[in-house]
């Protein structure tokens, strides 16, 4: 199996509901969000690629112009705020467009990140 992946990033703020009321994710607060959109494919295309990195260009300008810089509850709602439920919402939107997508994974800092692969 070939992989490829390529990074991209956002910033956004986001407040996770449902916490304790001490918690301090309940409150609105920021990340600059890295997410990595990986794709897999048996055999290679007639240019030798899983597909052109190029073509992935509509997700970089889908999270600029849809998340950059904006509240994830508004524009997603609040069930799809956790890196999780965002790995997931993205995973759905890459698919539909390349079906080669394998997995998403969402950075909300150097030291964390969430993976959807089905
Ligand atoms: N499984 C998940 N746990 C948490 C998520 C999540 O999406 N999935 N998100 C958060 C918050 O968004 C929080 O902002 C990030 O968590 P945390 O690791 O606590 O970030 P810090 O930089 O504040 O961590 P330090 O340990 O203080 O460096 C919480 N959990
Ligand atoms: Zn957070």
């Amino acid at each position: 199996m070939y992989r490829i992946a390529k990074e991209f990033s956002f910033s956004a703020s986001h407040r996770l509901p449902g916490l304790a009321t001490d918690h301090p994710c309940g409150r609105i607060h920021g990340h600059n969000y890295v997410i990595t959109v990986e794709l897999a494919a048996a055999t290679l295309n007639a240019q030798g690629f899983v597909r052109e990195y190029a073509e992935l260009r509509p997700l970089r300008d889908y999270l600029d112009d849809q998340l950059d810089h904006r509240h994830l509850n508004d524009v997603l709602g609040d069930d799809c705020v956790t890196s999780e439920q965002l790995a997931k919402h993205l995973y759905d939107w890459c698919k539909a467009r390349w079906p080669e997508t394998s997995a998403i994974r969402v950075a909300e800092t150097p030291k964390i990140w969430a993976e959807y692969r089905p």
